[in-house]
């Protein structure tokens, strides 16, 4: 579903993402893990538009979608979270789940401007659906509450489920459970699973061992941008050059 395809991106002299190539199949959890400063991050910027890569190509759903604006990119069907939660945070909690659906909505500036009851009968459905995704993620006591007024744990759920909201097909998480406590990180286990029924597709940057090695269908290890390598979380744990790059020999 989403193929990368030598994906380089150079900053100055420094290659941080080297040839990668990566498969992410459809409906199944692909993590993508590596040492601090791997590329990981770099890598999903180059998926999700925030860069362009310098070599390579990025397919998805058998079009090319290197290089498109971040927005083309959402649109597309891909959506994806931050490392630092990036939340609008004088919103609500069911505003910022409603602005993940406006790629979706069929209103304009006009029609905005004017609240015709086509836009009322709109903005209405919005928010029940909103409120319908908080409930999927067991945020809804807190939808008209400002998105900073969230618990912390909340708050990287409420990122994910706007992610959901713009009818994503493919969801990249950047460290979803980083600064979680354990039994948020217990939950959020139950939740990927719930994801997947709906039919989306994961892809994960997470450095968080016992949950990618417990959750991830296939695994890709990046160290000094290259890819170093890939395969089923048991193969990965026994891989003599992961556990020398990533787990300090131990
Ligand atoms: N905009 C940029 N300009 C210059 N160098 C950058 C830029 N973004 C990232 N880098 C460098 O690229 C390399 C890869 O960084 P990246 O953040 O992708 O790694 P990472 O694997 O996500 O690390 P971490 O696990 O610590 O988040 C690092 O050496 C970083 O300093």
């Amino acid at each position: 579903m989403l193929e990368a395809k030598g994906v380089t991106i150079r900053f100055g002299g420094l290659t941080a993402v080297d040839h990668v190539d990566m498969v992410v199949r459809d409906h199944k959890i692909t993590g993508l893990i590596g040492p601090n400063g791997a590329g990981k991050t770099t890598f999903f910027n180059c998926i999700s538009g925030v860069y362009k890569p310098n070599e390579g190509s990025v397919i998805f759903d058998g079009k090319h979608i290197e290089g498109k604006k971040p927005y083309q990119i959402c649109d597309a069907g891909i959506s994806r979270t931050y490392q630092v939660i990036n939340l609008f945070w004088n919103m609500t909690a069911i505003e910022n789940v409603m602005v993940g659906m406006h790629p979706r909505l069929k209103s304009t500036f006009l029609t905005d401007l004017f609240k015709t009851p086509a836009v009322r009968a709109e903005e209405r459905a919005a928010r029940e659906k909103a409120y319908e995704w908080l409930k999927f993620v067991g945020l809804e006591k807190y939808a008209n509450e400002p998105a900073g007024a969230l618990p912390y744990g909340g708050q990287r759920l409420l990122e994910i489920v706007r992610g959901l909201a713009s009818d994503a097909k493919i969801l990249l998480l950047d460290e979803p459970v980083a600064g979680m406590n354990t039994k948020e990180k217990a939950e959020f286990d139950g939740l990927l699973q719930e994801i997947l029924k709906k039919g989306v597709t994961i892809l994960m940057v997470e450095h968080d061992m016992e949950l990618v090695m417990g959750i991830c269908d296939y695994l890709y290890v990046l160290e000094y941008g290259k890819l170093l390598a890939e395969g089923v979380p048991d193969e990965i744990q026994k891989h003599p050059e992961v556990i020398r790059a990533y787990l300090g020999g131990e």
